[in-house]
């Protein structure tokens, strides 16, 4: 077993994590991203892709087709400005057909131009809707991989950097999404444009090109600096996130009002945040300066070509007609390709958030079920065995605990007892293979924890940790979590409260189970430290597993209420195994056998009055307690 690495490197990051990508040749191979992007995209939902690719074919080609109408029209504006007007009379001009064509050409702009508005609200709709439909798969399987992944990953915090900025992405992607659409739409334009272009004048083109390559590069540079900035701010910005919120929870509100934190809270606020927008404004500022001379020098460019085809216009080499659509079909170049430019640097950068999100995707959890798993025993016959099992923390430099040998019976009630920090929860965590044992095994009925099928397994473990969650869910919802198949089991639900007694406590609630708990939302009730571990308490019996674990979810209890909390615990755990972890010495003596823990070893084993009778550790602890009692 073990051979778990600690610490950095295993999944590429962990705390030596590569610095964000620098270099040109790095940011363009950030667009690998594109591709799978792009497929999640055409997952997400075929039609509508197939409609935005479609329509923004379409409507790539109305500019073109506009200008060359508007020169026709100009053209024939000219002719007839040539042929001259007799008398000036409109009627007759009408009835004698010489506006004919010129009317037909007015008519049709004019539906291009109606074509052009609709077409691009229907992609503004359909690239909406794909995009939040988008956001929304991609939410779903962040927790679904979140889900996915080990306790242990969850404690780190580069993965947790790596979660925020990942979840961030999911948020901005959709304009990642209609972006690069758009510049496909741009680049079919753009090149209806060159050809026209190409086909009066090819040097016009190399011009525009001179003068837009320099803010191009300019745009990537500082996109890659916003990305930098915001990659090495990641901590800061969840320092930033936390802080907000234990100011403004109302959990936390009790005691951060009573120390007085505030204006701590808000003081620390104020420093970070002014630090990172000092870091974002000299990023802003530079490239307002940068793009400003760039785009002078794309402007001198365009002037310079305007120049040359005036004057040849002059010379007679174009109509009037080619002037108006030369200079335009220029000035719509430049303007595209320095969006496309613009675009293709953004799409680049946003890549580079991608990179985020699919190298999340990627972390795959270590503790799994193995190929042909053994089903979890039932009935168990000989119980849990621990083969020297050691287990250190990640990045820790002492273990958590050490050379633990010993056998959880089935059907017995062990205890475990110890000091803070003595290792009782890490026995838990590794018994329910939140964690895996990085030295000796843990065998379930003699064969290996790591043979039996992993959900299988917390199946049949229910754990009631010290740190239970309140869940902002109704009083039934929150016992239900015990096994939540069962939620709609309203009757199981009323047994599993009331063997913890908390049926007491939702009786006086107003609205009973359905009552909403916690005061996050609208309507909900707080309840007392010792009332959520009673409801806690029931999810316990809710799960009905073989095996249970109570780690100290009884500490808020008062003396009668634990009292009777364990001697019920007794009655309804027969035949089945558990665990008890707690500090009070009523409770623990009713064990059928007691652990002490010190220090991540084991120190003593046997019953309340064998361990009292040997005089050691345990006889001290009682002693010390029962005499604050005399
Ligand atoms: N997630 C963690 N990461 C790193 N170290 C941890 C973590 N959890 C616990 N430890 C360390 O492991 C040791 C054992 O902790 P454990 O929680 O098992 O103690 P405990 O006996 O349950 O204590 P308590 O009575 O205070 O609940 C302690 O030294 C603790 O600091």
């Amino acid at each position: 077993m073990g051979g778990r690495t600690h610490g950095g490197g295993r999944r590429g990051g962990g705390p030596h994590e590569p610095p964000p990508p620098q270099s040109l040749r790095e940011r363009f191979a950030a667009l690998r991203n594109v591709p799978p992007f792009l497929a999640s995209i055409w997952q997400t939902s075929r039609s509508l892709t197939l409609a935005s690719v479609a329509l923004r074919l379409l409507r790539a080609l109305l500019p073109v087709a506009t200008l060359y109408v508007g020169k026709l029209i100009v053209d024939e504006v000219v002719r007839l400005v040539r042929v001259g007007v007799p008398h000036g009379d409109l009627s007759a001009w009408l009835h004698g057909g010489e506006l004919a064509h010129l009317a037909l050409l007015l008519g049709l702009e004019f539906a291009l131009a109606v074509l052009a508005d609709l077409l691009g609200r229907v992609v503004a709709m359909v690239d909406s809707l794909l995009g939040e439909l988008y956001a929304n798969t991609t939410s779903i399987r962040l927790m679904e991989h979140a889900a996915s992944l080990d306790l242990e990953d969850f404690e780190d915090a580069d993965l947790q950097d790596q979660l925020d900025r990942a979840r961030r992405q999911v948020a901005g992607r959709g304009s990642l999404l209609s972006q690069l659409l758009q510049q496909a739409q741009d680049i079919v334009t753009l090149l209806s444009f060159a050809v026209g272009l190409a086909v009066y004048a090819p040097w016009l083109i190399a011009l525009l090109a001179v003068a837009l390559v320099p803010a191009f590069l300019g745009e990537f540079h500082f996109n890659a600096q916003s990305y930098a900035v915001n990659y090495q701010w990641t901590p800061e910005r969840r320092e930033l996130d936390y802080l907000r919120m234990v100011g403004a929870s109302a959990s936390n509100a009790k005691e951060v009002k009573s120390f007085g934190l505030n204006p701590f809270l808000i003081d620390r606020y104020r420093v970070l945040s002014q630090a990172m927008y000092r870091a974002n404004r000299v990023i802003a500022l530079r490239r307002a300066g940068w793009g400003g001379l760039f785009t002078t020098i794309g402007t001198i460019g365009y002037y310079a070509a305007y120049a040359i085809i005036a004057w040849r216009t002059v010379r007679g080499d174009f109509s009037i007609g080619d002037l108006t659509f030369l200079s335009t079909s220029f000035r719509r170049l430049r303007t595209l390709m320095e969006t496309l430019l613009v675009g293709f640097s953004q799409v680049a950068g946003q890549a580079l958030y991608l990179d985020d999100l699919f190298s999340f995707f990627r972390i795959q959890p270590e503790i799994l079920s193995p190929p042909n798993p053994r089903p979890f025993p039932r009935p168990m016959r000989e119980g849990f065995v621990f083969e020297d099992v050691g287990f250190r923390y990640p990045d820790a430099e002492r273990w958590a605990v050490r050379h633990l040998n010993f056998t959880l019976r089935a059907g017995e009630v062990l205890a475990l007892v110890g000091e803070n920090g003595a290792g009782k929860t890490t026995l838990v965590k590794l018994l329910s293979r939140l964690y895996d044992p990085d030295e000796g095994r843990i065998l379930l009925d003699g064969h290996p924890l790591t043979e039996y099928d992993l959900e299988d397994l917390r199946l049949n473990i229910g754990v009631i940790f010290q740190d239970f969650v309140r869940y902002y869910f109704n009083a039934a919802d929150n016992i239900a979590v015990g096994r939540i198949e069962a939620r709609e089991d309203r009757a199981r639900i009323a047994d599993a409260a009331r063997r913890s007694m908390a049926d007491e406590v939702i009786a006086r609630l107003p609205k009973g189970y359905a009552q909403m708990l916690g005061k996050l939302f609208k309507g909900g009730v707080d309840l007392s430290g010792g009332e959520w571990q009673k409801i806690a308490i029931a999810r316990a019996y809710m799960r009905d597993a073989p095996l249970l674990v109570l780690d100290e979810p009884t500490a808020a209890l008062d003396a009668r209420s634990e009292y009777e909390v364990f001697q019920r615990f007794k009655e309804l755990s027969a035949g089945k195994t558990a665990v008890i972890i707690s500090h009070r010495f009523s409770t623990v003596r009713m064990a059928d056998r007691i652990i002490v823990l010190q220090h991540g070893a084991i120190e003593e084993v046997g019953t309340h009055e064998q361990l009292v009778a040997a005089g050691g550790h345990y006889a001290e602890l009682f002693e010390l307690q029962a005499a604050g009692y005399r």
